[in-house]
């Protein structure tokens, strides 16, 4: 394929060869023989690569400053240096300082073309893997402002340099992959591989070749040779949903923890690994060690640290953030415009259960972008499936009704009020503190009034404490 490619030699003559050379592979060559003529060059058009001298004459900037002017455009450019005999160690450096390759005068015309073509391949890969991670939600972060999302940040802030192993629990969707990857993140492992693994998706056979891979011998039907474990080395494995594993596999990862090593599947290949093990399971693991399912000495090697993820109805404050949150990385990810959320719907989607925890709300809320009408209004909550919609309090809902105008005054009102802070206390997760806060009450006066209303005994069916 053919490439924009800047070259940037004070030796015009070399200038000249190089671009020959490329020119001849149907690439388009531009030329700079000093700093000024590059980076007006790299701002004029992003070339795919900089072809870059280490020693420039009569250059207000050296190939070296350059090329840290360079590798600070967004995304970097790739660039390959070119150095003399007495500047291989400047070249050196320059690959410390994230230049890809140096070509080595005087070169072969191969040799160039080789370190080029790699340099950008070798880019494109990165960009498009920036890109799918990006597409795949962005930075991750732990949303939320209610006690307990904070209580989570704050522990994987605390066991994140530790490098100790974690046990996350919580239910399905609840976030127990985005806390491993913070934790990931958050350790002297950030820069090493993250891999996850699903337990509970694969045949145990499947499963084993996946964790520790093989020799190639047994498995015909596959050319993996190396494993999950050798996949992550220098890095952190998660194993998702690990009460799923079957106990022949239990066992050996539970010798596998305590030898820090393992002979790869279907061969006598011992394998070493620096690896931090994380692990996710939705599943009580003490029951199901009762029930004979789970090992316990696996429970233990893998639960140095244990880490709870509240199911999202213990904390109801944390919805809207996290649907404004979704909603923008939905729309980076389709493309469709961001919006904002109606009164009404942030009043349905926190009435709501959720079952499914936030990867549910996550699919909602693609639907609402998807299904709400063009233009820019908040989204209403017509547009929500009907299990979630007929959890808005029908005070929000009263505009469309109007059945609150066939009671009289005195009815009317105590309707209102018993949707009113119905609709409150669910809003603030039951504390009543918070709620009589927002309303403008003293808190024991709330309290006679729920009383009074008849909703001293609780919020509606899934929310959180009693209001007493
Ligand atoms: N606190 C949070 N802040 C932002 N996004 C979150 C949060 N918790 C979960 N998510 C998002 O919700 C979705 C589900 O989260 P995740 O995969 O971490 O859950 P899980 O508990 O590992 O699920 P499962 O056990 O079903 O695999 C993901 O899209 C994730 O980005």
């Amino acid at each position: 394929m053919a490439h924009d490619i800047l070259i940037v030699d004070d030796e015009r003559d070399i200038c000249t060869l190089i671009a020959g050379i490329l020119e001849d592979e149907g690439h388009t060559a531009r030329r700079a023989h000093n700093s000024t003529e590059a980076i007006e060059a790299v701002r004029q058009r992003r070339p795919a690569l900089v072809i870059l001298d280490v020693w420039l004459q009569g250059s207000e900037l050296d190939g070296l400053q350059i090329l840290e002017v360079i590798r600070r455009e967004d995304p970097p450019i790739p660039v390959v240096m070119i150095s003399g005999h007495g500047t291989i160690d400047t070249a050196v450096s320059a690959i410390k300082t994230g230049a890809y390759d140096f070509i080595e005068k005087p070169f072969k015309a191969d040799r160039l073309l080789l370190v080029v073509d790699r340099a950008i391949e070798a880019d494109k890969l990165k960009r498009e893997n920036l890109a799918l991670r990006r597409r795949a939600g962005g930075e991750v972060t732990f949303v939320g402002s209610s006690s307990d999302a904070a209580n989570v940040r704050a522990q994987i802030e605390r066991v994140a340099p530790t490098g100790s192993r974690v046990l996350v629990t919580g239910a399905s969707g609840s976030g127990k992959e985005t806390v491993a990857r913070l934790i990931h993140q958050g350790s002297k492992r950030a820069d090493g591989p993250f891999v996850v693994v699903n337990c509970s998706t694969l045949p145990a056979e499947r499963l084993e070749i996946e964790l520790f891979g093989t020799d190639g011998e047994t498995a015909a039907d596959t050319l993996r040779v190396s494993g999950a474990f050798e996949m992550a080395h220098g890095g952190t494995l998660v194993l998702k949903e690990v009460a799923d594993l079957p106990l022949p596999l239990q066992s050996r990862l539970a010798r596998l923890l305590q030898e820090q090593s393992y002979a790869r599947d279907g061969g006598k290949t011992k394998v070493e690994i620096d690896v931090r093990v994380l692990a996710t399971t939705a599943r009580d693991l003490q029951a199901e060690i009762a029930a004979g399912r789970f090992r316990e000495e696996l429970f233990h090697r893998l639960n140095v640290v244990g880490l709870r993820v509240p199911p999202l109805s213990e904390r109801r404050e944390d919805i809207p953030e996290l649907a404004q949150d979704l909603l923008k990385r939905v729309a980076d990810a389709t493309g469709l415009p961001p919006r904002t959320i109606g009164e009404d719907t942030q009043a349905a989607l926190q009435g709501h259960d959720w079952p499914g925890n936030v990867r549910q709300l996550r699919n909602v809320i693609e639907r609402l972008l998807i299904l709400a009408p063009p233009g820019g209004a908040p989204i209403r909550a017509d547009v929500l499936p009907n299990d979630v919609s007929e959890d808005a309090p029908s005070v929000l809902r009263w505009e469309k009704g109007g059945e609150i105008m066939q009671l009289p005054l005195r009815e009317a009102r105590e309707v209102f009020e018993r949707e009113y802070l119905l609709a409150q206390v669910t809003r603030f997760g039951g504390n009543i503190s918070r709620t009589a806060t927002f309303v403008g009450m003293e808190r024991s006066a709330l309290h006679r009034k729920l009383k009074s209303l008849g909703l001293h005994g609780g919020v509606p069916e899934g929310g959180a404490e009693p209001p007493v």
